[in-house]
C-alpha cells in the first residue's frame, strides 16, 4: 500500500487498508483503522499532517509556525512531557498527583509525603524515590503551607535521572533548547540555585553517584537553565507545575497568545484559539494573563531574558482594557504610558495631558499592589469597598490590582443572606445583589478582552459565569413575584441563568472533580436541573 489518501474518505484505511474506522488525530483528513495503524503510517505522513513547521529568526530563535491555515480547537501537538515536576517553588504536595498534602502520608519507600499508596507508585515518582531511598536520607517537612526549599531539587533531578536512563531521548531533545543561563553565572538567582539545588542534589541526595547519572555542577545548572527557559507552565488536574515539551516549548511567547493548552490522560494538547494563518507563529503565552503591561514585561525579562513587543505591550490601553492605566490627579481620566515598550517613559493624561513620571507610577502601582495584598489577605465587602473608594481618585477603575479585589467582591456581594428566607431578604441584600450583577459584567468584559478563550483564565472566568447567574436568577424571582415582569420575560431571563451556568461548564469541562473548580461544575449541573424543575413547576415549560 502507498501513501496516505489525504483528503480521500476511501473507506480503507491508509495503512493497512482494512476498514477505515478514525480520522488522523492531527490533520483529519486521513482515514485509519485504528491507532496502531495510525503510528504506523505516520513516517510517510508526517509531513503533510503537522500543522506546523520550526522556523528560525533572530528575534525568538526557533519557533514554531503554522505549516497551513489553522482553525479555531484545530489540535497542534498532542505529547507527552520529556519532564513534568513541581515548579521550583512551591508549597509541599504530593510528587505523583500533585495535590496539596497534609503530611499525614509517607510514602512507604524514600518517606517523601506524598497523599496515598496509589500516588506513591505514581511513574512520575520513581526518579527522587529511588535516588533518595539510595542515600537513606529521612525527607523532613512539617510546614504544609509555605513553600519548602526541598522541593526545588525535584524537576531537576527527574531531569538528571532521565538524561541517565535515556541518554539518546534526552539529548535529541534537549541539545537544541536554547539556554542562556550559564550566561548568568554569578547573578543573585545563580547563586541561589548553587546553594539550594547543586549544593542539595550533590551533598544531601548524592545525585553523582547515582547509577548512569552525570550530575556536575555545571551539568545541574545547565538542565536549572533548560528548565528556566523552556519550561511550559502546565495545569495538572491538583496544580500548575512545570515541564518540558519536544515541541510545544519550542512556541514562541505572545501576551496575545494564539493557542490554548489543556493538559489531560498526561498529554498536553495545544490547540489553536484564533484562526492561524500558514506562516504565522504559533504562540503560547509564559507570563500571567492577568498581570499589567510592566509586570510581565518585567517578568520576562527576568525569567527569559526577552523583552515581549507583542500587539497588548505595544498598546498603551491593553487592548482597550486600561488594565495598569492610574488615574490623573487633575482631571481624573486615565493616565497612560507614552510609549509602553520604553521603561523609562513618561505616562500622560489623555485629556488634560498631565504627565507623571515613570517613578511616579511605580511608586503608586507598587503601593496600591501593596494595599490589595493585605486587603485580599482578609477580605470583606467594607475593606474591599473603602480600599476602592480611596484608590478611585489615584488608579483606573480597571486596573489589574483593582481587577482582583473585583473578583474577591462580585463572589462577597449577596453571599450572606444567599440562603436565608425570601423575607429576610432585605433593602441591602438587593443593593448588593445589583452590585454583585455590575462587577460580574464589568470583570468578565475586562477578561474577554485579554483572554477571548477564556483558557488562560478558567477559574476566575468560570466562578464569575457561576455568581453572575446567581443575580439573574434571584432579581427575576423576586420581580415576578412582586408581578413586575411578565412570564415571558421571566422565561427569558431564567434561560440567561441557564445559559450563564452552562457557560462555567464549557469552561470548567477539563477539571477534575475533586477540585474547586470541578465541584463548581457539578454544582453548575445541579442548579440546572434545580432551575429546569422550577420552571416546570410554574408552567414556564
Ligand atoms: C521556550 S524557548 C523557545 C524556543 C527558543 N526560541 C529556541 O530557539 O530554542 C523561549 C525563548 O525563546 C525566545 N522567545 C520566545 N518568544 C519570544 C518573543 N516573543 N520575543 C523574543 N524572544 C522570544 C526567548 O529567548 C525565550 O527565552
Amino acid at each position: 500500500m502507498g501513501g496516505p489518501n489525504i483528503g480521500e474518505e476511501s473507506g480503507q484505511c491508509a495503512s493497512c487498508g482494512g476498514p477505515a474506522e478514525t480520522r488522523c488525530t492531527g490533520c483529519r483528513n486521513v482515514f485509519y483503522c485504528g491507532r496502531e495503524c495510525q503510528k504506523k503510517g505516520w513516517p510517510s505522513h508526517r509531513d503533510v499532517c503537522r500543522p506546523f513547521t520550526i522556523a528560525k529568526n533572530q528575534k525568538c530563535g526557533r519557533h514554531l509556525v503554522a505549516s497551513r491555515d489553522l482553525a479555531v480547537d484545530d489540535i497542534i501537538t498532542e505529547e507527552s512531557p520529556l519532564v513534568l515536576g513541581p515548579k521550583q517553588e512551591t508549597e509541599p504536595l504530593c510528587l505523583g498527583c500533585y495535590k496539596r498534602i497534609t503530611g499525614n502520608y509517607r510514602c512507604s519507600r524514600c518517606s517523601w509525603p506524598m497523599c496515598s499508596p496509589e500516588c506513591e507508585n505514581h511513574p512520575d515518582h520513581k526518579p527522587e524515590c529511588d535516588v533518595t531511598k539510595a542515600t537513606g536520607l529521612t525527607i523532613c517537612v512539617d510546614d504544609m503551607d509555605s513553600p519548602h526549599h526541598l522541593y526545588e531539587v525535584i524537576t531537576v533531578l527527574r531531569c538528571l535521572v532521565l538524561s541517565g536512563k535515556e541518554p539518546k531521548r534526552w539529548k535529541s531533545s534537549t541539545e537544541r533548547m536554547n539556554n542562556p543561563y550559564m550566561r548568568g553565572a554569578g547573578t543573585p538567582q545563580y547563586r541561589h540555585n548553587q546553594e539550594h539545588v547543586v549544593q542539595v542534589l550533590r551533598e544531601k541526595f548524592k545525585i553523582h553517584e547515582y547509577p548512569g547519572v552525570d550530575a556536575s555542577e555545571s551539568d545541574i545548572h545547565t538542565v536549572l537553565g533548560l528548565l528556566q527557559f523552556n519550561n511550559v507552565p502546565t495545569k495538572t488536574a491538583y496544580a500548575e507545575v512545570q515541564a518540558l515539551y519536544p515541541m510545544a516549548s519550542l512556541a514562541s511567547h505572545s501576551c496575545v497568545p494564539n493557542t490554548k493548552p489543556v493538559f489531560k490522560d498526561g498529554k498536553l494538547i495545544l490547540r489553536a484559539s484564533d484562526p492561524i494563518p500558514r506562516g504565522e507563529p504559533i504562540t503560547a503565552i509564559y507570563a500571567d494573563i492577568l498581570w499589567g503591561t510592566r509586570a510581565r514585561r518585567d517578568y520576562l525579562r527576568q525569567t527569559r531574558l526577552f523583552s515581549c513587543t507583542c500587539k497588548r505591550c505595544r498598546d498603551p490601553t491593553e487592548l482597550n482594557t486600561y488594565f495598569s492605566a492610574l488615574a490623573c490627579r487633575r482631571c481624573s481620566s486615565p493616565v497612560l504610558p507614552m510609549d509602553p515598550l520604553d521603561d523609562h517613559t513618561a505616562w500622560a493624561c489623555g485629556k488634560c495631558s498631565h504627565e507623571m513620571s515613570v517613578e511616579e507610577v511605580l511608586r503608586t502601582t507598587l503601593a496600591l499592589g501593596a494595599s490589595v495584598e493585605i486587603a485580599l489577605a482578609n477580605p470583606t465587602i467594607e475593606t474591599l469597598e473603602a480600599l476602592q473608594i480611596d484608590w478611585h481618585s489615584r488608579a483606573h477603575p480597571n486596573h489589574y490590582h483593582l481587577h482582583a479585589v473585583k473578583h474577591s467582591l462580585l463572589q462577597l456581594y449577596g453571599r450572606s443572606k444567599e440562603k436565608a428566607d425570601e423575607k429576610e431578604k432585605d433593602a441591602a441584600h438587593w443593593v448588593e445583589i445589583a452590585k454583585k450583577e455590575k462587577a460580574c459584567k464589568e470583570f468578565l468584559t475586562v477578561c474577554s478582552r485579554l483572554d477571548p478563550t477564556t483558557a488562560h483564565t478558567i477559574p476566575f472566568v468560570g466562578l464569575t459565569f457561576y455568581e453572575y447567574h446567581k443575580t439573574i436568577l434571584q432579581n427575576s424571582q423576586r420581580l415576578f413575584s412582586q408581578a413586575k415582569i411578565s412570564t415571558q420575560q421571566l422565561k427569558k431571563r431564567m434561560l440567561l441563568s441557564k445559559a450563564l451556568l452552562k457557560k462555567a461548564m464549557e469552561i470548567f469541562k477539563h477539571e477534575a472533580e475533586d477540585t474547586p473548580e470541578g465541584q463548581l461544575y457539578l454544582t453548575c449541573q445541579e442548579e440546572i436541573i434545580h432551575i429546569g424543575k422550577w420552571m416546570l413547576a410554574v408552567g414556564l415549560i
